[in-house]
């Protein structure tokens, strides 16, 4: 694969031609077409590119994870992702826990969208500067990405809990609000995409507080960000790579343990009462919520957003149906909140309701993370 360095330091590269594909595909994701799209949409297409798909058909959850963890990687130029978020979610950490995780995580990842959540194909779809597309046009247009084989490094955020859990994710972390959306709505996983939809009107009806300890450590205010004018020029930021070299998992050089208080230049939120907190790493949230506009693969940050307590439930619908369009921001809603971040912690009082992980269940405990910027690769069409 070939690998050119542009200026602003993003590596990008090239799948080689004839090129090998491992397929992880989970028959089950979304309305359970996966394997037939594969076959009807993708398979003709990635022939033309001279790509060779052997496709892993995942039996259960954890399947995919366990494959990565001690696969020859060298056999495989690009590893596919067909399925929803959970999936490459699994794939992510299933690559982390690998010994040689800093040189597993270089082999290019592409999700193609198979599932109901297909959040990181619609971002992909958008930084390509491809119209907003759902369905078999956002598989035709991911599928065609990958034709072209272009990759890139993509930032990930490392999320440790009070019980010792430790996770990697590429999308999202949420409490309250969105993540119970997700969660509740599963059900309706047949649905598609429209269980979100269904899931957002029946918790609007019942909305719920959230009370908890908000903390972040903004983007501007850390020392050493290329976007603290003081410190353009200083060594890369903390918030970027701490890469170990020796087996062990990258360090979080931002975060103290959660046992003690945050550092005092982070920012703590003085409200406690929220209807949501989403911390998202990429522009999308789903297929149709364009959440974060201004992000991008590797921009080393986290769009943490928050709604406080005491917004109205015709208000928050507002929210919901301008982030169809990524307008959210321009209706200047009080209660909404959304600052660029390199870390955050949430605590929440008590343990009632549920966070989310990559749109995967969480059980509800304190939490922080922080941004490990350019960690791994994804194939992406700009
Ligand atoms: N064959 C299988 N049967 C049931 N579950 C599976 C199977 N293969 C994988 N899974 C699990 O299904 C979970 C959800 O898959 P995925 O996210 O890819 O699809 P989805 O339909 O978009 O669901 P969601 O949006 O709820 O995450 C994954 O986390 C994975 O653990």
């Amino acid at each position: 694969s070939i690998t050119v360095q542009c200026p602003h330091r993003a590596s990008y590269g090239v799948l080689p031609r004839p090129c090998r594909a491992l397929v992880l595909l989970n028959p089950q994701s979304g309305a359970g077409r996966a394997l037939e799209d594969f076959q009807a949409v993708v398979q003709p297409m990635l022939a033309d590119a001279d790509i060779t798909p052997t496709v892993f058909v995942t039996e259960r959850p954890h399947h995919a994870q366990e494959k990565v963890q001690d696969e020859d990687l060298s056999q495989w130029d690009v590893l596919v992702v067909m399925s929803g978020d959970g999936l490459l979610h699994e794939v992510l950490n299933g690559l982390m826990e690998r010994p040689d995780w800093e040189q597993a995580l270089q082999t290019p990842l592409c999700i193609l969208p198979g599932g109901s959540g297909n959040a990181l194909a619609a971002s992909i779809n958008y930084y390509a500067g491809n119209d907003h597309v759902a369905k078999k046009k956002l598989l035709t247009n991911c599928t065609f990405i990958l034709c072209k084989g272009l990759h890139a490094p993509m930032d990930l955020v490392s999320l440790s809990t009070a019980s010792g859990k430790r996770f990697f994710s590429f999308l999202g972390f949420g409490w309250g609000f969105i993540a119970d959306v997700d969660i509740d709505s599963e059900k309706y996983r047949r649905l598609g995409n429209a269980r979100f939809t269904l899931g957002t009107l029946q918790c609007l009806v019942r909305l719920r507080i959230y009370q908890g300890r908000l903390s972040y450590l903004p983007a501007a205010a850390e020392p050493g960000s290329p976007r603290d004018p003081k410190t353009r020029r200083a060594a890369p930021t903390a918030g970027t790579k701490a890469l170990t070299g020796d087996g062990e998992p990258p360090a979080d050089t931002l975060l103290v343990p959660l046992g003690q208080p945050v550092p005092p230049h982070w920012v703590v939120v003085p409200e406690e009462e929220f209807v949501c907190v989403y911390a998202i790493y990429q522009s999308h949230l789903g297929t149709n919520l364009l959440m974060a506009p201004a992000a991008r693969l590797h921009d080393g940050c986290i769009h943490l957003f928050y709604v406080r307590a005491g917004i109205s439930r015709v208000a928050l619908l507002k929210i919901f149906l301008a982030m169809g369009r990524g307008t959210h921001l321009e209706l200047n809603c009080p209660h909404l909140h959304c600052v660029p971040v390199r870390a955050f912690r949430l605590e929440p009082r008590g343990s009632a309701g549920v966070m989310t992980v990559d749109g995967e269940a969480l059980a509800c405990e304190p939490v922080q993370g922080q941004i490990h910027g350019r960690m791994c690769r994804v194939v992406t069409g700009s």
